[in-house]
């Protein structure tokens, strides 16, 4: 079998092509070259990229195999994730691999710009000595105002408190305490441009952020302010920061991220108190090497059709060892509610009973609706796409948990309303040392069959002979009863009966059984593997 693409569209440490291992064809192509990134996607299960590589809608639909889209490094505003969840693509990112290095370059900047290293450097590399022309300021007891008090901005906090310097944040969703335990003082923007005499910004790029610093927070600034964006260009208006460092409105300004990057002939560069660098916030041997072994593993992992903790569209984390084991069994079980349900589904309440429900099961979720999905719809279905498949069709989904399980260890239940007012439901759990899938109930009957690749579900009279019948039946078509299941609720009542078949039941056969029997149900459900 051909092993799965994993295109590399920019350049990442070589211990991710290392980590990722052998088992993939790893191939490359340069994310900016667009013709040749679409043409790349085609064969790709997994594209890694950093921030210069477009992932945007056409982008993704030219990747028909693509399964997983991961970022080495912290900002996804490159990536369309609604897109990508559409298509039920994954998008991982590194979120703590090179922040420790943004932070320091976020630092870096802001000594730059207090003691002209950058300018004092060149000059004298020109053969010139200018002492005082270079003298700076300290950062101590200086006020320095963090935008964004993530976890960049909580880092570069810790770095600056060693200076000595006042710090102060705004940031609406930190809280006052949080702050506190930092040593940072909240403040509103407006009280942070007015008080600091460095600004540094750690937010990511949004509709609300873009433009947050223009002319109007400049006019309210200290002339001498000097501030530093390391976190994504546009936040602070390019336009608007050129007037006020050439009209000295500002004192300096260090920016490591642009609008358009590279910058093609940006007048900031003819500036002489600005400082830029190209993106190199995540750009140290650490963190590279960080953000390329952390996507690789999640490629693995996404590849291999586990859940990613560092997925961003998929809510599942960590799983517990105890639930692993649960998720294809709750995968086969949404299958076969799907095979019973045979009509539209309104709600779909998801029951987890017995010692598992006290862990985090959320999983359990995603796989039951996974497993309904997967031989429902055309597209392809992933834990990525199964929750939005279900609010599309406006069905309402529920966790159910209950500590307490009488029969078995844990039991897995799928119970859903069909619009037409039926109940449809089936039950499964793992049994004894190998941990055997099997389903325990359907529609209230209690039966107990390991799950198999193609089951009979058959409802009828319960009479004498009625096997018998129905075992001529399938042996005249050739077909090998493997094993099964008889239930009913009282003798000469309704009858639920489960086989499970060694091959898939011929054209006629079913036909043939209904008749034979006088069968109220009877159903083919097979099992797709994932
Ligand atoms: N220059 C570079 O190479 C790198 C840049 N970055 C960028 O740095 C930025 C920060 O990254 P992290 O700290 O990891 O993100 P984070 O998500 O940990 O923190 C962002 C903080 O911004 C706050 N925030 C959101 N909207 C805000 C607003 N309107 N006003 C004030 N605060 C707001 C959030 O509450 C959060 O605390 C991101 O834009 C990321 O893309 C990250 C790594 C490297
Ligand atoms: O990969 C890079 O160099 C970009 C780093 C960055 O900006 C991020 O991780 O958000």
């Amino acid at each position: 079998m051909a092993k799965p693409v994993v295109l590399i569209a920019e350049e990442l440490s070589p211990a991710t092509v290392e980590a990722l291992g052998p088992d993939f064809d790893i191939r490359s192509v340069d994310g900016t070259d667009r013709p040749a990134l679409l043409a790349a996607l085609a064969e790709a299960s997994a594209v890694l990229i950093r921030s210069a590589t477009k992932m945007d809608e056409e982008a993704i639909a030219a990747g028909k195999q693509l399964k997983v889209i991961a970022r080495a490094g912290v900002g996804l505003d490159n990536v369309d994730i609604k897109a990508a969840t559409t298509a039920g693509v994954m998008v991982v990112n590194a979120p703590t691999s090179n922040v420790i290095s943004a932070a320091e370059l976020a630092v870096g900047h802001i000594l730059s710009l207090a003691r002209f290293i950058p300018e004092a450097n060149q000059s004298m590399k020109a053969g010139e000595w200018k002492r005082s022309k270079y003298t700076g300021i300290e950062l101590f007891e200086k006020t320095i105002g963090i935008v964004g008090l993530g976890r960049i901005g909580t880092l570069v906090a810790q770095r600056l408190a060693g200076f000595g310097a006042n710090l102060i944040a705004y940031d609406p969703y930190v809280t006052p305490t949080r702050a506190q335990q930092l040593g940072v003082q909240v403040v509103s923007l407006d009280e942070l441009i007015e008080q600091s005499d460095f600004i540094t910004i750690h937010i990511p790029k949004t509709p609300e952020t873009t433009g947050l610093f223009g002319a109007a927070e400049f006019a309210k600034a200290k002339p001498t302010l000097r501030i530093v964006n390391c976190s994504r260009g546009g936040i602070i208006d390019e336009e608007a920061l050129f007037e006020a460092l050439s009209t000295k409105r500002i004192a300096a300004a260090g920016l490591d991220v642009f609008v358009n990057e590279p910058p093609k002939d940006s007048p900031l560069s003819t500036l002489e108190n600005i400082v830029l660098t190209p993106h190199l916030g995540a750009s140290t041997d650490e963190a590279q090497e960080k953000a390329g072994v952390s996507v690789a593993k999640s490629v693995r992992l996404a590849l291999d059709g586990e859940l990613v903790p560092d997925a961003v569209n998929v809510a599942g984390g960590v799983i517990d060892e105890t639930v692993r084991p649960g998720i294809p069994l709750m995968e086969k079980l949404g299958q076969v509610f799907s095979g019973l349900a045979q009509g539209p589904v309104s709600s779909v309440d998801i029951e987890i009973r017995g010692e598992i429900a006290e862990l985090d099961v959320k999983v359990l979720k995603l796989a039951a609706l996974k497993g309904i999905f997967t031989n429902v719809v055309s597209e392809s279905v992933s834990y990525v796409n199964a929750p939005l498949l279900a609010e599309q069709r406006g069905i309402e989904v529920r966790l159910v948990t209950d500590a307490v399980s009488d029969e078995y260890r844990n039991l897995l239940t799928i119970r859903g309303g069909l619009t037409d007012g039926t109940q449809v439901s089936v039950s499964g759990t793992l049994t004894g040392t190998k941990q055997v899938e099997k389903i325990v109930e359907i529609n209230g009957y209690d039966v107990e069959l390991p799950i198999a690749k193609h089951h009979i579900v058959m409802v009828y009279t319960d009479r004498p002979g009625i096997v018998a019948v129905f075992g001529k039946e399938f042996g005249e078509a050739g077909i090998n009863i493997a094993g099964m299941q008889i239930s009913r609720r009282a003798a000469g009542g309704q009858a639920l009966s489960v086989l499970t078949i060694d091959s898939p039941a011929p054209d006629g056969l079913l036909e043939a059984v209904r008749s034979a029997i006088d069968a109220e149900v009877l159903q083919e459900i097979d099992i797709t593997e994932a």
